[in-house]
């Protein structure tokens, strides 16, 4: 499984995923965007169905890709430690892997109850651009753990952020490519990041465009009149 705020899914994300489903030969990789990220209070994350319906629409043409409501349904503040026991109960039988960028992996020990993390699935840390992928910090607690707890694996680089993506989107740049064409449209249709509807992502200008906004036509100034040549 992959958790993520998703604010907006992009293709750092389905890479990734795709990447460690490919290596570790998994059956299915479930995306579980956050109900309230606790870590990112204050900085104004969109409502989580909408972080839903992205996550939905991005995904949905992998068939084995699927998304959870775990968390977006908890209505509380979004623990790990509740995702893993949520969906261990849903899926009793099946190994659980849960894949992680390398900026989020620097930062587990600051996570509700992380000592248990381990014991509840395999952990993946994956590489991004601009971060280190390293484990220093939980080299001593690994120790007594297998070594499938978390393995570090290089995938294909794409220096693409959320935050990014949000950015480009109130400026009216264009997001094209950086998330799956559905969410660029989704984007555009909620008006998410500030996004205005004249610079809709199908390329059409909406009927609301500001025409008061085209300049008037300029009367010419009425040539003086010549005198005539002596
Ligand atoms: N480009 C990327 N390459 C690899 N992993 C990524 C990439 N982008 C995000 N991730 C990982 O995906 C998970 C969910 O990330 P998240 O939804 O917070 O996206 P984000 O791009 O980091 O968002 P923001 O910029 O808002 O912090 C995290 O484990 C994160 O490390
Ligand atoms: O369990 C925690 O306390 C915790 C704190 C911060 C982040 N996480 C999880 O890390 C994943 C990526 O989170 P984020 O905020 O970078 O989108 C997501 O699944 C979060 O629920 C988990």
């Amino acid at each position: 499984m992959m958790g993520g705020t998703f604010d907006p899914i992009h293709h750092g994300h389905l890479v990734a995923a795709s990447e460690v489903a490919h290596r570790f030969g998994l059956d299915e990789v479930i995306f579980v965007p956050t109900g309230q990220p606790w870590q990112k209070e204050g900085a104004n994350v969109s409502p989580a169905e909408d972080r839903y319906l992205m996550t939905v629409i991005a995904t949905a043409s992998n068939p084995r890709f699927s998304v959870s409501r775990v968390d977006v349904d908890r209505g509380k503040k979004t623990y790990t430690v509740d995702t893993l026991r949520d969906i261990r109960a849903q899926h009793p039988e099946a190994e659980l892997y849960f894949i992680t960028g390398a900026d989020a992996l620097s930062s587990i020990l600051s996570w509700q109850d992380w000592e248990e993390l381990f014991d509840l699935a395999n952990f993946v840390g994956v590489s991004r651009p601009g971060f280190e992928l390293r484990i220093d910090h939980l080299q001593n607690y690994l120790g007594n753990y297998p070594p499938e707890a978390l393995t570090l694996i290089e995938i294909p680089a794409l220096a693409i952020s959320s935050t990014e993506c949000r950015l480009r989107a109130s400026e009216n740049a264009p997001v094209w490519y950086l998330v799956p064409d559905g969410v660029v449209q989704y984007i555009s249709k909620r008006h998410l990041y500030g996004s205005r509807d004249g610079a809709r992502s199908d390329g059409s200008v909406a009927m609301s465009a500001p025409v008061a906004s085209v300049p008037a036509p300029v009367e010419p100034e009425p040539e003086p009149q010549r005198k005539a040549a002596k």
